[in-house]
Protein backbone atom coordinates (compact mmCIF):
# COMPACT_ATOMS: atom_id res chain seq x y z
CA UNK A 1 0.00 0.00 0.00
CA UNK A 2 2.70 2.05 0.68
CA UNK A 3 4.64 1.69 -2.17
CA UNK A 4 1.69 2.49 -4.35
CA UNK A 5 1.11 5.49 -2.63
CA UNK A 6 4.89 6.13 -3.02
CA UNK A 7 4.48 5.44 -7.12
CA UNK A 8 1.77 7.82 -7.56
CA UNK A 9 3.99 10.42 -6.11
CA UNK A 10 6.39 10.03 -8.95
CA UNK A 11 7.47 12.41 -11.46
CA UNK A 12 6.80 10.32 -14.34
CA UNK A 13 2.58 9.53 -13.09
CA UNK A 14 2.41 13.06 -12.51
CA UNK A 15 3.67 13.66 -16.28
CA UNK A 16 1.71 11.13 -17.73
CA UNK A 17 -1.76 12.46 -16.20
CA UNK A 18 -0.73 15.90 -17.20
CA UNK A 19 0.00 14.70 -20.43
CA UNK A 20 -3.29 12.78 -21.17
CA UNK A 21 -5.08 15.88 -19.79
CA UNK A 22 -3.75 18.43 -21.92
CA UNK A 23 -3.68 16.65 -25.48
CA UNK A 24 -7.20 15.31 -24.83
CA UNK A 25 -8.43 18.47 -23.42
CA UNK A 26 -6.81 20.57 -26.53
CA UNK A 27 -8.07 18.11 -28.63
CA UNK A 28 -11.81 18.26 -27.26
CA UNK A 29 -11.54 22.28 -27.54
CA UNK A 30 -10.45 21.51 -31.43
CA UNK A 31 -13.60 19.49 -31.19
CA UNK A 32 -15.96 21.70 -29.81
CA UNK A 33 -14.69 24.65 -32.09
CA UNK A 34 -15.61 22.27 -35.16
CA UNK A 35 -19.21 22.24 -33.32
CA UNK A 36 -19.43 25.81 -34.30
CA UNK A 37 -21.49 25.67 -37.34
CA UNK A 38 -23.88 22.99 -35.67
CA UNK A 39 -25.03 26.00 -32.92
CA UNK A 40 -26.60 27.94 -36.72
CA UNK A 41 -28.53 24.62 -37.18
CA UNK A 42 -29.58 23.04 -34.86
CA UNK A 43 -28.44 24.46 -31.34
CA UNK A 44 -29.92 21.90 -29.06
CA UNK A 45 -27.89 19.22 -31.13
CA UNK A 46 -24.70 21.50 -30.66
CA UNK A 47 -25.23 21.93 -26.77
CA UNK A 48 -25.62 17.96 -26.00
CA UNK A 49 -22.51 17.59 -28.26
CA UNK A 50 -20.35 19.96 -25.87
CA UNK A 51 -21.81 18.69 -22.70
CA UNK A 52 -20.08 15.31 -23.94
CA UNK A 53 -17.26 16.85 -25.06
CA UNK A 54 -17.37 18.81 -21.75
CA UNK A 55 -17.42 15.68 -19.52
CA UNK A 56 -14.59 13.92 -21.35
CA UNK A 57 -12.26 16.56 -19.85
CA UNK A 58 -14.05 17.46 -16.42
CA UNK A 59 -14.09 13.75 -15.60
CA UNK A 60 -10.77 13.66 -15.93
CA UNK A 61 -10.33 15.57 -12.72
CA UNK A 62 -13.10 13.84 -11.25
CA UNK A 63 -11.73 10.52 -12.62
CA UNK A 64 -8.57 11.90 -10.43
CA UNK A 65 -10.25 12.79 -7.56
CA UNK A 66 -11.99 9.42 -6.88
CA UNK A 67 -10.27 6.82 -8.20
CA UNK A 68 -6.53 8.05 -8.28
CA UNK A 69 -6.32 9.70 -4.64
CA UNK A 70 -9.16 7.61 -3.46
CA UNK A 71 -11.26 10.64 -1.75
CA UNK A 72 -14.69 9.70 -0.36
CA UNK A 73 -17.17 11.65 -0.79
CA UNK A 74 -20.46 11.54 2.06
CA UNK A 75 -23.67 13.28 1.33
CA UNK A 76 -25.63 14.50 4.07
CA UNK A 77 -29.58 15.11 3.16
CA UNK A 78 -33.15 14.31 3.44
CA UNK A 79 -33.80 11.18 1.91
CA UNK A 80 -37.02 12.69 0.54
CA UNK A 81 -35.27 14.82 -1.55
CA UNK A 82 -32.39 12.71 -2.47
CA UNK A 83 -34.02 10.96 -5.85
CA UNK A 84 -35.01 14.45 -6.80
CA UNK A 85 -31.15 15.37 -7.46
CA UNK A 86 -29.82 15.28 -11.19
CA UNK A 87 -33.79 15.26 -12.21
CA UNK A 88 -34.25 18.71 -11.87
CA UNK A 89 -32.61 21.90 -13.13
CA UNK A 90 -31.45 23.69 -9.51
CA UNK A 91 -28.90 26.54 -8.22
CA UNK A 92 -26.39 25.20 -5.82
CA UNK A 93 -25.17 27.37 -2.94
CA UNK A 94 -21.61 26.44 -1.33
CA UNK A 95 -19.12 28.00 0.83
CA UNK A 96 -16.01 28.79 -1.37
CA UNK A 97 -13.49 27.93 1.65
CA UNK A 98 -11.07 24.79 0.19
CA UNK A 99 -8.96 24.69 -2.93
CA UNK A 100 -10.74 21.40 -4.34
CA UNK A 101 -14.60 23.04 -3.75
CA UNK A 102 -15.20 22.97 -7.13
CA UNK A 103 -13.88 19.28 -7.59
CA UNK A 104 -16.17 18.24 -5.08
CA UNK A 105 -19.23 19.75 -6.65
CA UNK A 106 -18.20 18.12 -9.76
CA UNK A 107 -17.88 14.69 -8.49
CA UNK A 108 -21.04 14.63 -6.90
CA UNK A 109 -22.53 16.67 -9.90
CA UNK A 110 -21.09 13.44 -11.78
CA UNK A 111 -22.82 10.74 -9.36
CA UNK A 112 -26.21 12.52 -10.47
CA UNK A 113 -25.56 12.35 -14.19
CA UNK A 114 -25.42 16.08 -13.98
CA UNK A 115 -21.07 16.87 -14.62
CA UNK A 116 -21.62 17.79 -18.40
CA UNK A 117 -24.09 20.45 -18.43
CA UNK A 118 -23.90 21.84 -14.83
CA UNK A 119 -22.61 25.70 -14.67
CA UNK A 120 -21.46 28.21 -12.71
CA UNK A 121 -21.19 31.73 -12.23
CA UNK A 122 -17.14 32.24 -12.36
CA UNK A 123 -14.88 35.59 -12.67
CA UNK A 124 -13.87 36.35 -16.32
CA UNK A 125 -10.07 35.54 -15.26
CA UNK A 126 -11.06 32.14 -15.46
CA UNK A 127 -11.94 32.13 -18.87
CA UNK A 128 -8.49 32.33 -20.07
CA UNK A 129 -7.59 29.03 -18.44
CA UNK A 130 -6.59 26.67 -21.72
CA UNK A 131 -8.64 23.56 -21.71
CA UNK A 132 -11.38 24.20 -19.03
CA UNK A 133 -11.50 27.88 -19.48
CA UNK A 134 -12.10 27.28 -23.44
CA UNK A 135 -14.35 24.29 -22.62
CA UNK A 136 -16.70 26.38 -20.73
CA UNK A 137 -17.23 29.09 -23.34
CA UNK A 138 -19.32 26.14 -25.26
CA UNK A 139 -21.09 24.88 -22.10
CA UNK A 140 -22.22 28.50 -21.43
CA UNK A 141 -21.22 29.07 -18.43
CA UNK A 142 -21.67 32.15 -17.25
CA UNK A 143 -18.73 34.45 -16.56
CA UNK A 144 -19.13 37.86 -14.54
CA UNK A 145 -16.18 40.53 -13.95
CA UNK A 146 -17.39 41.04 -10.44
CA UNK A 147 -18.18 44.52 -11.60
CA UNK A 148 -22.15 45.19 -11.35
CA UNK A 149 -22.56 47.55 -13.27
CA UNK A 150 -21.36 46.04 -16.12
CA UNK A 151 -21.81 41.97 -15.17
CA UNK A 152 -26.11 42.77 -14.40
CA UNK A 153 -26.63 43.12 -18.25
CA UNK A 154 -24.31 40.32 -19.65
CA UNK A 155 -25.16 38.08 -16.73
CA UNK A 156 -28.84 38.32 -16.71
CA UNK A 157 -28.76 37.65 -20.86
CA UNK A 158 -26.26 34.86 -20.36
CA UNK A 159 -28.76 33.54 -17.82
CA UNK A 160 -31.79 33.78 -20.22
CA UNK A 161 -30.39 31.85 -22.57
CA UNK A 162 -30.12 28.73 -20.48
CA UNK A 163 -34.11 28.92 -20.05
CA UNK A 164 -34.34 26.43 -22.82
CA UNK A 165 -31.29 24.23 -21.89
CA UNK A 166 -32.14 21.03 -23.18
CA UNK A 167 -30.36 18.66 -20.43
CA UNK A 168 -30.68 19.05 -16.46
CA UNK A 169 -28.12 20.76 -15.42
CA UNK A 170 -27.19 22.33 -11.45
CA UNK A 171 -26.15 26.23 -11.93
CA UNK A 172 -23.24 26.55 -8.80
CA UNK A 173 -23.14 29.97 -6.95
CA UNK A 174 -20.20 30.72 -4.64
CA UNK A 175 -21.86 33.97 -2.69
CA UNK A 176 -19.28 34.69 -1.08
CA UNK A 177 -17.46 35.99 -4.14
CA UNK A 178 -14.36 34.76 -3.41
CA UNK A 179 -11.88 32.22 -1.41
CA UNK A 180 -11.75 33.14 2.45
CA UNK A 181 -8.68 34.21 3.83
CA UNK A 182 -8.69 35.77 7.43
CA UNK A 183 -7.56 39.53 5.94
CA UNK A 184 -11.06 38.81 3.74
CA UNK A 185 -12.95 37.95 6.67
CA UNK A 186 -12.35 40.56 8.92
CA UNK A 187 -12.90 42.80 5.98
CA UNK A 188 -16.35 41.62 4.89
CA UNK A 189 -17.49 41.26 8.60
CA UNK A 190 -16.89 45.30 9.35
CA UNK A 191 -19.05 45.53 5.59
CA UNK A 192 -21.54 43.12 7.84
CA UNK A 193 -21.51 45.24 10.64
CA UNK A 194 -21.40 48.19 9.09
CA UNK A 195 -25.01 46.97 7.75
CA UNK A 196 -26.37 45.87 10.65
CA UNK A 197 -25.89 42.45 10.21
CA UNK A 198 -24.88 39.05 12.21
CA UNK A 199 -21.45 38.59 11.92
CA UNK A 200 -20.62 35.31 10.67
CA UNK A 201 -17.63 32.61 12.12
CA UNK A 202 -16.75 30.51 9.20
CA UNK A 203 -18.06 32.39 5.99
CA UNK A 204 -17.70 35.44 4.49
CA UNK A 205 -20.64 38.24 3.87
CA UNK A 206 -22.03 36.76 1.13
CA UNK A 207 -22.70 38.77 -1.90
CA UNK A 208 -26.58 38.96 -2.67
CA UNK A 209 -27.16 40.29 -6.13
CA UNK A 210 -25.45 37.43 -8.04
CA UNK A 211 -27.87 35.09 -6.25
CA UNK A 212 -31.12 36.99 -6.54
CA UNK A 213 -29.97 38.24 -10.71
CA UNK A 214 -29.98 34.61 -10.98
CA UNK A 215 -32.95 33.16 -8.98
CA UNK A 216 -35.23 36.17 -11.41
CA UNK A 217 -33.56 34.89 -14.48
CA UNK A 218 -34.30 31.13 -14.30
CA UNK A 219 -37.28 31.60 -12.66
CA UNK A 220 -39.76 29.31 -13.93
CA UNK A 221 -37.01 26.53 -15.22
CA UNK A 222 -35.38 25.73 -11.93
CA UNK A 223 -37.23 24.06 -9.27
CA UNK A 224 -34.88 24.49 -6.19
CA UNK A 225 -32.11 25.65 -4.29
CA UNK A 226 -29.26 23.45 -3.06
CA UNK A 227 -28.09 24.97 0.07
CA UNK A 228 -24.53 23.08 -0.03
CA UNK A 229 -22.64 23.40 2.90
CA UNK A 230 -18.60 21.87 2.73
CA UNK A 231 -16.26 20.28 5.13
CA UNK A 232 -12.95 17.86 5.12
CA UNK A 233 -12.85 15.50 7.93
CA UNK A 234 -9.94 15.45 10.37
CA UNK A 235 -9.65 19.81 9.77
CA UNK A 236 -7.75 19.04 6.50
CA UNK A 237 -7.27 21.70 3.77
CA UNK A 238 -7.09 19.91 0.60
CA UNK A 239 -5.50 20.98 -2.30
CA UNK A 240 -5.09 19.62 -6.72
CA UNK A 241 -1.60 18.93 -5.95
CA UNK A 242 -1.99 16.86 -3.08
CA UNK A 243 -5.31 14.96 -4.95
CA UNK A 244 -2.44 14.95 -7.78
CA UNK A 245 -0.05 13.12 -5.40
CA UNK A 246 -2.66 10.18 -4.72
CA UNK A 247 -3.11 11.36 -1.15
CA UNK A 248 -6.82 10.79 -0.23
CA UNK A 249 -9.24 13.20 1.76
CA UNK A 250 -12.87 12.39 3.17
CA UNK A 251 -15.47 15.16 2.19
CA UNK A 252 -18.78 15.96 3.84
CA UNK A 253 -21.53 17.69 1.81
CA UNK A 254 -24.90 18.91 3.74
CA UNK A 255 -27.57 19.72 1.09
CA UNK A 256 -30.92 20.79 1.72
CA UNK A 257 -33.19 21.26 -0.87
CA UNK A 258 -35.54 24.32 -0.88
CA UNK A 259 -38.03 25.11 -3.66
CA UNK A 260 -37.93 27.87 -5.80
CA UNK A 261 -40.79 29.40 -4.66
CA UNK A 262 -39.45 30.02 -0.93
CA UNK A 263 -37.44 32.70 -1.99
CA UNK A 264 -38.65 36.16 -2.49
CA UNK A 265 -39.14 38.28 -5.83
CA UNK A 266 -38.36 41.50 -4.21
CA UNK A 267 -34.46 41.93 -4.30
CA UNK A 268 -34.13 43.28 -0.58
CA UNK A 269 -36.65 40.59 0.82
CA UNK A 270 -34.09 38.36 -1.46
CA UNK A 271 -30.59 39.39 -0.29
CA UNK A 272 -32.61 39.47 3.29
CA UNK A 273 -32.89 36.14 2.69
CA UNK A 274 -29.42 34.80 1.49
CA UNK A 275 -27.97 36.75 4.65
CA UNK A 276 -30.30 34.37 6.82
CA UNK A 277 -29.47 31.62 5.01
CA UNK A 278 -25.38 31.92 5.53
CA UNK A 279 -26.11 32.74 9.02
CA UNK A 280 -27.89 29.00 9.01
CA UNK A 281 -24.72 27.96 7.11
CA UNK A 282 -22.54 29.51 9.70
CA UNK A 283 -24.37 27.11 12.32
CA UNK A 284 -24.06 23.86 10.59
CA UNK A 285 -20.45 24.85 10.30
CA UNK A 286 -20.00 25.22 14.03
CA UNK A 287 -22.00 22.09 14.80
CA UNK A 288 -19.42 20.20 12.03
CA UNK A 289 -16.51 21.55 14.09
CA UNK A 290 -17.98 20.45 17.50
CA UNK A 291 -19.16 17.04 16.71
CA UNK A 292 -17.09 16.17 13.57
CA UNK A 293 -20.55 15.97 11.23
CA UNK A 294 -23.29 17.43 10.20
CA UNK A 295 -26.93 17.10 11.53
CA UNK A 296 -29.00 14.70 9.69
CA UNK A 297 -29.27 11.15 7.78
CA UNK A 298 -25.82 10.22 5.56
CA UNK A 299 -25.90 8.56 2.03
CA UNK A 300 -22.87 7.86 -0.18
CA UNK A 301 -24.43 8.38 -3.33
CA UNK A 302 -22.50 5.55 -5.60
CA UNK A 303 -19.43 6.12 -7.98
CA UNK A 304 -19.55 5.77 -11.32
CA UNK A 305 -17.47 4.05 -14.11
CA UNK A 306 -17.51 6.96 -16.53
CA UNK A 307 -15.06 8.63 -15.62
CA UNK A 308 -12.54 5.93 -15.18
CA UNK A 309 -13.41 4.30 -18.61
CA UNK A 310 -12.81 8.25 -20.04
CA UNK A 311 -9.48 8.40 -18.69
CA UNK A 312 -7.84 5.38 -19.62
CA UNK A 313 -9.79 6.05 -23.21
CA UNK A 314 -7.50 8.60 -23.64
CA UNK A 315 -4.76 7.41 -22.38
CA UNK A 316 -4.74 4.53 -24.35
CA UNK A 317 -5.27 6.44 -27.36
CA UNK A 318 -2.27 9.24 -26.19
CA UNK A 319 0.52 7.28 -24.95
CA UNK A 320 1.35 4.95 -27.77
CA UNK A 321 1.99 8.23 -30.17
CA UNK A 322 3.93 9.80 -27.14
CA UNK A 323 5.84 6.66 -27.07
CA UNK A 324 6.58 6.96 -30.75
CA UNK A 325 7.99 10.29 -30.16
CA UNK A 326 10.06 9.60 -27.34
CA UNK A 327 11.65 6.36 -29.02
CA UNK A 328 12.08 8.81 -32.25
CA UNK A 329 13.79 11.38 -30.31
CA UNK A 330 16.22 9.08 -28.57
CA UNK A 331 17.30 7.80 -31.53
CA UNK A 332 18.20 10.72 -33.83
CA UNK A 333 19.04 13.04 -30.82
CA UNK A 334 20.87 15.75 -31.84
CA UNK A 335 21.76 18.66 -29.67
CA UNK A 336 18.75 20.81 -31.60
CA UNK A 337 16.34 18.64 -30.56
CA UNK A 338 17.47 17.83 -26.94
CA UNK A 339 17.39 21.62 -26.44
CA UNK A 340 14.08 22.08 -28.13
CA UNK A 341 12.55 19.18 -26.47
CA UNK A 342 13.76 20.80 -23.23
CA UNK A 343 12.21 24.13 -24.07
CA UNK A 344 9.08 23.10 -25.00
CA UNK A 345 8.79 20.89 -21.62
CA UNK A 346 9.94 23.97 -19.42
CA UNK A 347 7.52 25.97 -21.12
CA UNK A 348 4.23 23.40 -20.76
CA UNK A 349 5.53 23.10 -16.94
CA UNK A 350 5.19 26.62 -16.04
CA UNK A 351 2.13 26.57 -18.25
CA UNK A 352 1.37 23.38 -15.91
CA UNK A 353 2.33 25.81 -12.76
CA UNK A 354 -0.18 28.22 -13.64
CA UNK A 355 -3.28 26.28 -14.02
CA UNK A 356 -2.58 24.56 -10.54
CA UNK A 357 -2.05 28.23 -9.31
CA UNK A 358 -5.67 28.98 -10.42
CA UNK A 359 -7.24 26.79 -7.57
CA UNK A 360 -4.43 27.78 -4.69
CA UNK A 361 -6.07 30.13 -2.17
CA UNK A 362 -2.96 31.75 -1.35
CA UNK A 363 -2.44 33.11 -4.87
CA UNK A 364 -6.36 34.39 -4.43
CA UNK A 365 -7.12 37.85 -6.09
CA UNK A 366 -7.22 40.81 -4.02
CA UNK A 367 -10.84 41.24 -4.71
CA UNK A 368 -12.76 42.13 -1.63
CA UNK A 369 -9.16 42.37 0.72
CA UNK A 370 -9.56 45.90 0.27
CA UNK A 371 -10.54 48.17 3.04
CA UNK A 372 -14.17 49.54 2.24
CA UNK A 373 -15.35 53.39 2.76
CA UNK A 374 -18.29 52.22 5.25
CA UNK A 375 -21.47 54.07 5.80
CA UNK A 376 -22.37 53.64 9.31
CA UNK A 377 -26.31 54.43 8.50
C1 LIG B 1 -26.74 17.01 -4.20
C2 LIG B 1 -25.45 17.69 -4.43
C3 LIG B 1 -25.52 19.13 -4.34
C4 LIG B 1 -24.55 19.97 -4.62
C5 LIG B 1 -23.26 19.67 -5.24
C6 LIG B 1 -22.36 20.83 -5.20
C7 LIG B 1 -21.88 21.51 -6.24
C8 LIG B 1 -21.96 21.15 -7.65
C9 LIG B 1 -22.63 22.11 -8.56
C10 LIG B 1 -22.19 22.52 -9.73
C11 LIG B 1 -20.79 22.41 -10.20
C12 LIG B 1 -20.56 23.20 -11.44
C13 LIG B 1 -19.41 23.76 -11.77
C14 LIG B 1 -18.23 23.87 -10.85
C15 LIG B 1 -16.94 24.05 -11.55
C16 LIG B 1 -16.08 24.95 -11.35
C17 LIG B 1 -16.31 26.14 -10.48
C18 LIG B 1 -15.12 26.97 -10.42
C19 LIG B 1 -15.01 28.20 -10.00
C20 LIG B 1 -15.76 29.40 -10.27
C21 LIG B 1 -16.01 30.18 -9.03
C22 LIG B 1 -15.81 31.62 -9.14
O1 LIG B 1 -15.28 32.16 -10.06
S1 LIG B 1 -16.39 32.52 -7.77
C23 LIG B 1 -16.25 34.18 -8.29
C24 LIG B 1 -17.33 34.66 -9.20
N1 LIG B 1 -18.64 34.51 -8.67
C25 LIG B 1 -19.22 35.40 -7.84
O2 LIG B 1 -18.64 36.38 -7.46
C26 LIG B 1 -20.61 35.12 -7.38
C27 LIG B 1 -21.04 35.96 -6.19
N2 LIG B 1 -20.95 37.39 -6.46
C28 LIG B 1 -22.00 38.22 -6.67
O3 LIG B 1 -23.12 37.73 -6.64
C29 LIG B 1 -21.73 39.68 -6.89
O4 LIG B 1 -22.80 40.42 -6.37
C30 LIG B 1 -21.54 40.07 -8.37
C31 LIG B 1 -20.35 39.30 -8.97
C32 LIG B 1 -22.77 39.76 -9.19
C33 LIG B 1 -21.25 41.57 -8.48
O5 LIG B 1 -20.14 41.90 -7.68
P1 LIG B 1 -19.78 43.39 -7.21
O6 LIG B 1 -18.59 43.32 -6.37
O7 LIG B 1 -19.74 44.28 -8.37
O8 LIG B 1 -21.05 43.85 -6.42
P2 LIG B 1 -21.49 43.47 -4.94
O9 LIG B 1 -22.92 43.72 -4.86
O10 LIG B 1 -21.15 42.13 -4.61
O11 LIG B 1 -20.66 44.49 -4.09
C34 LIG B 1 -21.16 45.68 -3.65
C35 LIG B 1 -21.93 45.43 -2.37
O12 LIG B 1 -21.14 44.58 -1.54
C36 LIG B 1 -20.81 45.24 -0.31
N3 LIG B 1 -19.46 44.91 0.02
C37 LIG B 1 -18.36 45.60 -0.14
N4 LIG B 1 -17.30 44.93 0.31
C38 LIG B 1 -17.78 43.78 0.72
C39 LIG B 1 -17.17 42.66 1.28
N5 LIG B 1 -15.85 42.59 1.49
N6 LIG B 1 -17.94 41.61 1.58
C40 LIG B 1 -19.27 41.64 1.37
N7 LIG B 1 -19.91 42.68 0.84
C41 LIG B 1 -19.15 43.74 0.54
C42 LIG B 1 -21.02 46.66 -0.59
O13 LIG B 1 -21.34 47.29 0.61
C43 LIG B 1 -22.16 46.62 -1.59
O14 LIG B 1 -23.35 46.38 -0.85
P3 LIG B 1 -24.83 46.72 -1.38
O15 LIG B 1 -25.65 46.85 -0.14
O16 LIG B 1 -24.75 47.93 -2.22
O17 LIG B 1 -25.29 45.51 -2.17
C1 LIG C 1 -6.60 14.12 -14.75
C2 LIG C 1 -6.56 15.32 -13.99
C3 LIG C 1 -5.56 16.29 -14.43
C4 LIG C 1 -5.60 17.38 -13.50
C5 LIG C 1 -5.17 18.63 -14.07
C6 LIG C 1 -6.10 19.68 -13.61
C7 LIG C 1 -5.63 20.99 -13.95
C8 LIG C 1 -6.66 21.98 -13.68
C9 LIG C 1 -6.11 23.29 -13.70
C10 LIG C 1 -6.83 24.32 -13.58
C11 LIG C 1 -8.28 24.24 -13.28
C12 LIG C 1 -8.95 25.51 -13.60
C13 LIG C 1 -10.29 25.53 -12.99
C14 LIG C 1 -10.13 26.11 -11.68
C15 LIG C 1 -11.33 26.42 -11.00
C16 LIG C 1 -10.90 27.15 -9.78
C17 LIG C 1 -12.07 27.49 -8.99
C18 LIG C 1 -11.81 28.50 -8.01
O1 LIG C 1 -11.71 28.17 -6.89
O2 LIG C 1 -11.81 29.79 -8.48
C19 LIG C 1 -11.65 30.79 -7.55
C20 LIG C 1 -12.79 31.78 -7.62
O3 LIG C 1 -13.95 31.16 -7.25
C21 LIG C 1 -12.55 32.90 -6.69
O4 LIG C 1 -11.32 33.42 -6.96
P1 LIG C 1 -10.50 34.31 -5.89
O5 LIG C 1 -10.49 33.60 -4.59
O6 LIG C 1 -11.16 35.65 -5.84
O7 LIG C 1 -9.14 34.40 -6.52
Amino acid sequence: MALLQQLKSQFVCQMIIWYVFLVSGLIINLLQICTLPLWLVSKQLARRINIRLGYCISSQMVAALEWWSGTECTLYTDPKSYPLYGNENAIVVLNHSHEIDFLCGWTFCDRFGVLGSSKVLAKKELSYVPVIGWMWYFLEIVFCKRKWEEDRRTVAQSLQNLRDYPENYWFLLFCEGTRFTPKKHQISMQVAESKGLPKLKYHLLPRTKGFWITVQNLRGTVAAVYDSTLNFRNNEAPNLLGVLNGRKYHADLYVRRIPLELIPEDEAECAAWLHKLYQEKDSFQEHYTQTGRFPGPTVSPPQRPWALINWLFWACLLLYPLGLLLAQLISTASITTILASVAVCSAVSLGVRWMIGQTEINRSSSYGNKEVHLNNN
